[in-house]
């Protein structure tokens, strides 16, 4: 799979023309020009027209850009993938997604309105059947390229609490990602509502990269900067990929296929996984210098 940068991906209210200007300057790496719940039922086909013009005028640089359209089960719904297939964003974000059968009328949908084949699905996790049907929506179709989980969804169907250290959601971050990962498929942790708890927000960031999120859906420009730094290999790790690299290399001329560093074994497993943290510094060192 090759890596796409895709640390901090900036939801914003498809009605409001002035986040959706802003935008074209954050440092974010892609955006969802969202349809659905940042914008009010009255404001839903102005936001529509709004967010497709956005995407057929363009000005977003090296952002992805994507359109987060209603839920299938919504009056909104047909009209909003037509609307995104004509404007051919990178992808359509679709919300609580629960089956391959809904990933396959979203892709039967794009089709028929005519979807360049650039344009991906990424499927929002946010239900409990979804959570258990992960690998199935994930693996439903090759269109579908990122599951991107709906936390505060989630948290509500469960009937559970936001905490920190986010214990009643686990499970279901897990069961996401052994889905996305067993298919493939990029996955993307979902948002942090206390736009103002900078050190809440980091420590969640913390913990998706820790669990294998490919980066992390965002609210607020101000939590951009911080979600870049945490979904990027650290000098720290990219020196010791080097050296776990270098060492197995040498251990490897020697006719043995293990050695340790820093005191740790390492195998040829190990020095796979220091290739694509370098593979990843490398995509972001090219991404951020505008290559
Ligand atoms: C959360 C907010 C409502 C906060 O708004 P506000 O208090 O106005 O923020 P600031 O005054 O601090 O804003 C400073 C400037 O930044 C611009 N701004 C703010 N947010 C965005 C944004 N998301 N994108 C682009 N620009 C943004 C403001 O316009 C200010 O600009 P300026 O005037 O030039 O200084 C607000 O941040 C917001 O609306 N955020 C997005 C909300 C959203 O999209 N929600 C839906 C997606 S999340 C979701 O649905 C969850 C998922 O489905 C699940 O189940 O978990
Ligand atoms: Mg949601």
């Amino acid at each position: 799979m090759t890596y796409v940068p895709r640390r901090s991906v900036l939801y914003m209210p498809g009605a409001n023309e002035r986040a959706l200007e802003k935008a074209k300057t954050l440092p974010a790496d892609a955006l969802i020009l969202d349809l659905e719940d940042s914008v009010a039922p009255d404001a839903k086909a102005d936001g529509r027209k709004r967010v497709c013009e956005a995407v057929g005028a363009g000005g977003y640089g090296r952002r992805e850009l994507t359109i987060r359209v209603n839920g299938l089960d919504t009056q909104w719904h047909a009209d909003d993938l037509r609307a995104a297939a004509e404007a051919g964003p990178a992808g359509v974000v679709v919300p609580k997604v629960n089956s391959a059968a809904d990933v396959h009328a979203i892709e039967r949908a794009l089709e028929a309105a005519g979807a360049p084949d650039h344009t991906a699905i990424w499927a929002m996790v946010e239900t409990p059947i979804a959570m258990l049907r992960a690998h199935e929506i994930a693996a439903a179709s090759e269109r579908l390229t990122v599951l991107v989980m709906g936390t505060n969804d989630l948290a509500k169907e469960l009937h559970a609490e936001h905490v920190p250290g986010r214990a009643p959601l686990l499970t279901g971050l897990s069961l996401a990602l052994l889905g996305a990962r067993a298919a493939g498929k990029v996955i993307l942790d979902g948002v942090y509502n206390d736009v103002k708890d900078l050190d809440g927000f980091a420590a969640e960031c913390r913990q998706g990269r820790e669990f294998g999120f490919d980066g992390k859906t965002l609210i607020h420009p101000g939590q951009i900067g911080p979600c870049n730094e945490v979904f990027a290999p650290s000098d720290t790790e990219v020196e010791h990929a080097r050296r776990v690299i270098a060492a197995f290399e040498a251990a490897a001329a020697e006719g043995r296929g293990v050695v340790t560093v820093d005191g740790r074994m390492i195998e040829n497993l190990h020095v796979d996984n220091a290739r694509r943290v370098l593979d990843v510094a490398a995509a972001i060192g090219a991404f951020d210098n505008g290559e």
